[in-house]
């Protein structure tokens, strides 16, 4: 919903800092690794000392840069598929880092075994649901469907959430809450997207398999 709503948005705001990038002479490559590199350092240095809000904040800093990669080639007319490929890559990669943050702190000071494991059912998930997508494609079908929750879904609810149960250091109470209830949410979201995906898959693989046959 987000990829198909808000991305229109995001690309005319972020379109003229991503001119700027080109004139300073920034590929989209180094755009997409620099990215990647600063959210899994958020993520890794921060979550698991359970300082979610400059955790957040690093992340959001630098996650962006997904939205302006992308941006980049189209200006320049050098959309790639090697682009495309290090770019969804490099998504599950920092995908893998947010949840695993999380999973860390609960693991150890944050003392829930509960939550640490809906936190690694978020990032398992998650990467199950982008994978339907590209094991589909890579086999010629479109799995024409995006999901209740994709992976722009999946990082604004745990990250605004993140970022405000942060607020909790600095004495705000009664936010603590908000990232068990969004990882609870994004995993029950992430499991239906799959099966969604899963069931439009099988659909247009027989028809396929059907059209195959008959011709
Ligand atoms: C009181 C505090 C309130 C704070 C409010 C903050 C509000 C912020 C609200 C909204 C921000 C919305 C940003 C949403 C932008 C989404 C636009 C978009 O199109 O994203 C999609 C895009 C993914 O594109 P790709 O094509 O590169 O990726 C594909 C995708 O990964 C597919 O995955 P799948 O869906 O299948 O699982 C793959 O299949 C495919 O291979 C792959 O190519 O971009 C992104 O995903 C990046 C999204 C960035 C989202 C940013 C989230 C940050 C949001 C909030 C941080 C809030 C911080 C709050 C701090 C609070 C402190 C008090
Ligand atoms: N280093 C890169 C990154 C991306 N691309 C191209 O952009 C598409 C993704 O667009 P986003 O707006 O979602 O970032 C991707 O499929 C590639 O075509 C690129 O060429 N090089
Ligand atoms: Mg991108
Ligand atoms: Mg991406």
């Amino acid at each position: 919903m987000l990829n198909k709503y808000a991305r229109a948005f995001f690309t005319r705001v972020l379109t003229p800092f991503a001119a700027f990038l080109i004139r300073l002479g920034v590929s989209p490559d180094t755009v997409t690794l620099v990215g990647t590199a600063g959210s899994v350092t958020g993520a890794l240095v921060f979550f698991p000392r359970g300082e979610f809000f400059w955790g957040t904040i690093t992340i959001t800093l630098f996650i962006f840069s997904d939205l302006v990669d992308g941006n980049m080639a189209r200006q320049l007319g050098r959309s790639s598929r090697w682009g495309a490929f290090l770019d969804s890559t490099l998504d599950r990669v920092a995908d893998a880092a947010i949840f695993g943050g999380m999973a860390m702190w609960y693991a150890g000071k944050g003392d829930n075994d509960l939550l640490c494991a809906v936190a690694v059912f978020c990032l398992a998930s998650g990467l199950v649901v982008s994978y339907t997508k590209a094991r589909a494609e890579s086999q010629g079908l479109p799995c024409d469907v995006s999901g209740l929750v994709e992976r722009a879904e999946r990082l604004v609810i745990s990250l605004v959430a993140a970022g405000v149960a942060g607020l909790a250091t600095f004495g705000v109470p009664y936010v603590e809450w908000l990232l068990p209830v969004a990882l609870w949410l994004v995993a029950v979201g992430s499991l239906v997207t799959v099966v969604q995906r899963m069931v439009t898959v099988r659909r247009e693989a027989f028809e396929a398999d059907r059209v195959a046959a008959g011709s």
